[in-house]
């Protein structure tokens, strides 16, 4: 266990998949993990698949229980989280933020300038170790601690490797096309099996011919190197199939639309900065306004 224990604060769709793609490549096992979260509808499954994992009743307990602890909750909740653990975060943690927006800088200013962050974008692919992704150290982790992080996604990506460390400033983009992708991928490969029974297959014929022909695809671009350009001129006989689809797809904008998607998610990752932003103003008030209260009740007394 050179990892440590491990702990997760939100066990929902995100942790799951990590989690799941963990175990089945033996990076951790499941004794090493603790998660939490408020409502036992997603702890409860997690339990019934792998009995082995700690349920923790609250987030400080998982810091306590933790050395490397995983922020697996949406944005607008990372402050509310973050003063409730604060307290409990000393030099020994490793925090890993998952949240999309939410900058290494903004989780120090929330947690503590001296906290160790490193932030992820994965993407769901993880519970198969298909991951996607990028990893950016914050002010004060140190390269053995991202090292610990990419040790720990590698096993995750199909081919083992490593995600790529990238500047905070690029996590956005990062998140627009990888963290987001499988959705968008999705869509298309749903649209594809839509196509393949408006032409006549029965619809579980076209959905597999849907998904293994994109996978194949993107096999071919990861194992080739080649640009998806070439790859796509040697599908494209001349006057044949493939360009009267490809000209239907330029037609109908499917480059513009995939490259607007892509761009709107980057974008809105700043919006959800922005929220935590805010609810980070609205935590710390609060905290004054209680300890304000207090020191007024003390004196009283
Ligand atoms: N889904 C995805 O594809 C990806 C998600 N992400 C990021 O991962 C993070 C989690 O997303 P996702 O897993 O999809 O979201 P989910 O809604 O599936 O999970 C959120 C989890 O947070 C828990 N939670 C809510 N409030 C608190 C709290 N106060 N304290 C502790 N836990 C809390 C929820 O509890 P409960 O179980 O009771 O509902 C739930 O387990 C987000 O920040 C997202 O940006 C990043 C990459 C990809
Ligand atoms: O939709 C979201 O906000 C999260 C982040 C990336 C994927 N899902």
């Amino acid at each position: 266990m050179a990892h440590g224990r491990i702990g997760f604060i939100g066990a929902g769709k995100m942790a799951t998949a990590i989690i799941r793609g963990w175990i089945s490549a033996g990076t951790v096992v499941a004794s090493d993990l603790c998660i939490t979260a408020p409502s036992d509808r997603n702890t409860r499954p997690l339990k019934e698949e792998f009995p082995d994992i700690t349920v923790a009743k609250t987030n400080v307990d998982v810091v306590q229980r933790s050395t490397i602890v995983f922020l697996a909750v949406k944005p607008h909740i990372l402050p509310i989280v973050a003063a409730q653990i604060k307290s409990r975060v000393t030099p020994a943690h490793l925090l890993v933020t998952i949240a999309a927006g939410a900058t290494t800088a903004q989780v120090e200013a929330m947690l503590g300038p001296a906290t160790r962050v490193v932030r992820v974008m994965p993407n769901t692919p993880c519970a198969i170790r298909c991951n996607a992704g990028a990893v950016s150290g914050g002010s004060n982790a140190s390269p053995a601690d991202i090292e610990t992080v990419c040790n720990l996604f590698a096993p995750l990506s199909a081919d083992g490797t490593a995600p790529d460390s990238v500047p905070d400033s690029l996590m956005d983009a990062v998140t627009g096309v990888a963290g987001s992708g499988p959705a968008f991928v999705l869509t298309f490969i749903e649209a594809m099996a839509d196509g393949g029974v408006y032409a006549g297959l029965p619809r579980h014929i076209a959905a597999k011919l849907a998904a293994q022909t994109v996978m194949g695809a993107a096999k071919l671009v990861l194992e080739t190197g080649e640009h998806p350009a070439a790859l796509r001129d040697a599908v494209c006989s001349p006057g044949g199939t493939t360009i009267t689809g490809v000209r239907a797809l330029e037609t109908h904008g499917l480059r513009n639309a995939v490259i607007s998607a892509v761009a709107a998610a980057a974008e809105k990752g700043g919006h959800l900065r922005a929220q935590a932003d805010e609810q980070l103003k609205r935590t710390l008030a609060a905290e004054e306004a209680a300890a304000a209260a207090s020191a007024a009740a003390s004196a009283d007394a």
